[in-house]
């Protein structure tokens, strides 16, 4: 056995645990450098299928694939040690059957080491759930605001508005939970509806536009930080402005090249004796 002192990462059955306890702290990342800031603050890291819109540019989520989810999902793993690591399952791969889920989510699990798979859907998906669940992979629920619903919903429209939304999020949540799921995300969820749901349920809620009620919040981390202004969804809350702080960069590094300031003689390879500060 090892005697060398090592970090342990986050475990499923650690997230189930925190129900009712002190929040989970949970981003997305898509990249190894994000992932490794953001490891040692966070309870669990969501690679999400948001990188289809924030990292592409594409209009929705729809596009996004197993082998984009699979590449961002192990460039992730390989800058979190600590957080629990979780792969959202892509428009497509899931949605046709028990089966064909299965082995989208063996092949996340497999080649990029993460934890578990997260998948939208409700009552329709509570069989898929169960299906993984009980073969060893362990399944994130997502019900509320569906990306991946955007045809039919309309667009990107918060939930739980009337009587029967309300009804129908709860029916949601409580199918995935009682299938298997270790957690369970709420996005976009009215606040009393986000509090009932988070009180019934026995796993964790992470709320997204679901009210501080949840057991847990997630956010886009470009939206965070301000990478990221195609739109802004209002339950953003922007703790940096680092698109505002590459602009300025970039402006800079573009002056100091037509006015010959860069590159100086330090960031140059020169002959052996010449000297660095004279010229
Ligand atoms: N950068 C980013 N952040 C996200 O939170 C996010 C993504 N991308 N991509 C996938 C989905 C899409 N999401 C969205 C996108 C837009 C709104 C939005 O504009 N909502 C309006 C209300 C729209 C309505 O009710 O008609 C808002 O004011 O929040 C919300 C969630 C959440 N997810
Ligand atoms: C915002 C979270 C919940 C998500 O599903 C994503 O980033 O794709
Ligand atoms: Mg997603």
């Amino acid at each position: 056995m090892s005697t060398v002192a090592r970090v342990k990462r986050i475990s499923i059955p650690q997230i189930r645990n925190r129900k009712g306890a002190e929040p989970l702290v949970c981003l997305t990342a898509y990249t190894t450098q994000m992932a490794r800031r953001l490891d040692p603050h966070v309870d669990l890291l969501l690679v999400g299928d948001s990188l289809g819109m924030v990292v592409y540019g594409f209009d929705s989520t729809l596009p996004v694939t197993l082998d984009m989810m699979i590449a961002h999902g192990a460039a992730v793993m390989r800058g979190a040690e600590h957080a629990c690591v979780i792969v959202d399952l892509p428009f497509g791969s899931y949605q046709e059957s028990p089966e064909q889920a299965f082995r989208s989510a063996a092949r996340i699990m497999a080649e990029t080491g993460a934890s578990g798979v997260k998948l939208e859907g409700g009552a329709e998906m509570a069989e898929t759930v169960r299906f993984l669940t009980q073969r060893c992979i362990p399944v994130c629920g997502h019900v509320g605001l569906m990306p991946q619903a955007v045809n039919v919903a309309g667009g990107f429209k918060a939930t739980g508005r009337s009587e029967e939304e309300a009804r129908q999020v709860m029916r949601d949540a409580q199918a995935v939970a009682e299938a298997g799921a270790f957690a369970v995300v709420l996005e976009g969820t009215l606040e009393p509806v986000a509090a009932e749901i988070t009180a019934a349920l026995p796993v964790p809620t992470i709320g997204i536009g679901a009210s501080a009620a949840c057991d847990g919040q997630i956010l886009v981390s470009e939206d965070v930080f301000g990478l990221f202004s195609d739109f802004t969804p209002r339950f953003v809350k922007r703790y940096a402005d680092l698109g505002g702080q590459i602009s300025q960069a970039a402006e800079a590094y573009a002056q100091d090249v037509r006015a010959r300031r860069f590159p100086g003689r330090e960031h140059c390879f020169l002959p052996k004796g010449a000297s660095r500060t004279g010229s």
